[in-house]
This record gives C-alpha cells, structure tokens and sequence, in this order.
C-alpha cells in the first residue's frame, strides 16, 4: 500500500522545488493529501492528518512543536527537507522519533560552482581589475600582474563541511595548494583531499584566497576577526558565502581600508541586507552580491531531486544518506 504523504510549506517554495517531473515520481510512490498545509493551517486540517507517515517541505517549512507534532502528526516517521539548513525546525521532530532528512548536499552543489569560479577569478585580481579598467586600463594592467594566477597559489578553505569539501573537488583541475582550516577534519580525510590543515592565522597569512564555509552556530559568531583580516596578503581576496556572523565586520573594514589592494567579496553580511549607510557600499575594494549562492531557479529542483531519491531508499528500506541527527546539529550549518 501507498504511503500517506503531506506537503508542507508555502504553495508557490513547494512548486518551484518540486517540479512536475519529480511530483509525478512522488505520486507514483506515496497517496498525497490534497491540500500543501502550512504552519498556520495545521488546526484546520488536524484531523485528516493522523495517517500521514511521510512529509515533504523546502524553504518555508512550518515551525512546530513537539506537542504539535504529536497532536496533528501522530504517525509521521520522516520528513524530507528538500533545501539546506534544518537548525529552525529540525528539533522538535527529531524529539518526537521523527526522522529529519536535508538536501543540503544539493544545495551546497551551486555555492561550491560559485565560489570556486570566484576563487579562480580572484587569484587573477578580476575583481578590482575589472572596476579599474574603466578608469585606467594601464592602471588595472599594473594592479592585475600582483596576482599569481591559478597555478601553485594558495587557497585557504574556512570550514570542509559540505560545501567547504565540494570546492576543495571542483578546484582539483587547477593545481593550487590548498590550506584547510576545520578543527574537526580527520588527517586522513585531508590527506584524502590532498589539503594541508592549519590554523586561522596560518591561513589569513598564506593564502592569496580565503574563502568561509563555517556552519553558522553560536561557536562560529564573530570567530574571524582582526587578528585574521590584518594578516591577509597585500592583495589577498576575502570570500564569504557562509553567513555574516562568522566576520566582525569593523574588523574587516579596517583591514580593507588599511590596505585597499585586499578584496572581500561578500554574498552574506550581517545585517542582511547591508543597511544603506553602511561603509561597505562606499568600498571599491569590497563586492557585495545579494545571497544568490545558493540555489537559485532551476538549480533549486536538484533540492527536491534529492529529496525524491532519499524517499525512494526510504520506500525500500534502505540506509539514507542525508538524515540529520540532534549530534550533527551541534556542528552542521
Ligand atoms: N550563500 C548562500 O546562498 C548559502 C550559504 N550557506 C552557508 O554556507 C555555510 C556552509 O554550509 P555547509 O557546508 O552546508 O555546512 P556544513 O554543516 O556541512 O559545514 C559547516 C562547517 O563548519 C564547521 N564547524 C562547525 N562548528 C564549528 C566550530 N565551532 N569551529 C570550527 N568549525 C566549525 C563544520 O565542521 P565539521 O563538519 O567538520 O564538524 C563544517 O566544516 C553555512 O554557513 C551555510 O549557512 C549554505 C547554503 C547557501
Ligand atoms: O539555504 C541556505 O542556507 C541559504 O543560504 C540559501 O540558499
């Protein structure tokens, strides 16, 4: 017999992520109740709801409680995220024997492509050589010859979770020397990944790129500051696509104004946005790009792509490979 299955979310989130394609796959596999319920509509639905075994959501995911759960969803087993961080929600179902599987494997898939096209854009000196041009192709020819290119230059990797490692893979064709801090990597899982680890300092001294990809947990807040940014390189490139609250931000200025050759460029800030009178919006030396790493338009049905195939191992009884325990939240973004 079919599984009971339920969407949960936003209409128009559940729609993009979950295409027709994968929509029909799902329908051939699990018996779906009518009707995308989200947070505010569980009282309404409650009762039609005590045989769902299996729920389906992406971004917009309802918050509930355990008592909540218990109360509309006494029979749910699993729940498939088809996005990338669980941390808001995540707990409560875990507590209640439910369990929690991500596509954050799918998600980090787009950061990884953006953020390896802009390390190899940055050991080039694309970014300010670009502004540059426009008032001085001379002065940009000067500027662009400080940047050692993509051959043996030192890339410095802030955090080898998921998307820290995928870039590690995608820059692989480019032979750089890569330095890697993450306290938790295993030597042999380095050496794996043909990395060298190494403290902060190490990396923010060394490294022509930088790039953060730590999980955003209350350990990580403000854990790269001036002691890092004023050891970067006079024409070292700083790269967030992690979240804002990892950079003490003042520091960061101060060090790009110190020295303006350095270059950060930004996806994530905190506040986000930035607010209008930020410094940040003045800096030649800074690139700001709007939180568009992550998975965008057609790239966000990978998301739900992986969500089908854990839901497939689910049907037949198979380890999944991206569930989601109270453990791994303790580190994982
Ligand atoms: N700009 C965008 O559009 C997007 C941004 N992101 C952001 O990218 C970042 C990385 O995501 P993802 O790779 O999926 O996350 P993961 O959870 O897979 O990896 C997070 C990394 O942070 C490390 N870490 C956790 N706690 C600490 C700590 N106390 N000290 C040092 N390192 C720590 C983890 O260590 P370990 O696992 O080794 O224990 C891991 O290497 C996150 O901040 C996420 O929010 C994600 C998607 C889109
Ligand atoms: O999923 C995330 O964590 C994002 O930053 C948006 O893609």
């Amino acid at each position: 017999m079919k599984k009971k299955a339920l969407f949960i979310g936003r209409p128009q989130s559940i729609q993009m992520v979950y295409s027709p394609e994968i929509r029909a796959e799902l329908d051939a596999l699990a018996d779906f109740y009518p009707e995308i319920v989200s947070g505010e509509q569980f009282a309404q639905h409650g009762p039609a709801l005590k045989h769902v075994e299996v729920a389906f959501s992406t971004w917009g995911m309802a918050k509930l409680s355990e008592d909540e759960i218990r109360r509309y969803l006494p029979n749910l087993k699993a729940l498939f995220y088809a996005a990338g961080s669980v941390q808001s929600f995540a707990r409560p179902f875990l507590h209640c024997g439910v369990a929690v599987v991500s596509s954050w494997a799918a998600n980090a898939v787009p950061v990884a492509e953006y953020t390896a096209a802009q390390i190899v854009l940055a050991n080039k000196g694309y970014f300010q050589s670009a502004l540059l041009c426009k008032r001085s192709r001379q002065e940009a020819a000067r500027y662009g010859r400080e940047f050692p290119g993509n051959y043996k230059a030192k890339v410095g990797i802030i955090g080898a979770g998921m998307i820290g490692r995928k870039v590690i893979e995608l820059l692989k064709p480019y032979e750089l020397d890569i330095m890697v801090f993450d306290p938790f990597l295993p030597d042999e899982a380095a050496v794996r990944l043909n990395v060298v680890k190494a403290g902060l300092a190490e990396v923010f001294s060394q490294c022509q790129t930088i790039s953060n990809h730590l999980a955003n947990v209350p350990e990580t807040a403000g854990m790269l500051s001036g002691e890092h940014f004023d050891r970067m390189l006079p024409h070292a490139t700083f790269l967030n696509t992690g979240r804002g609250q990892q950079v003490v931000e003042a520091d960061l200025i101060r060090a790009l104004k110190a020295v303006p050759t350095r270059t950060a460029v930004l996806d994530v800030t905190y506040p986000e946005p930035v607010p209008p009178d930020s410094e940040l919006l003045q800096m030649d030396n800074v690139i700001l790009t709007p939180h568009i790493a992550g998975s965008n338009r057609m790239e966000a049905e990978r998301m739900g792509k992986y969500a089908l195939e854990e839901f497939r191992r689910y049907v037949r009884e198979e380890a999944l490979q991206y569930g989601v325990s109270l453990k791994m939240l303790e580190t994982m973004a």
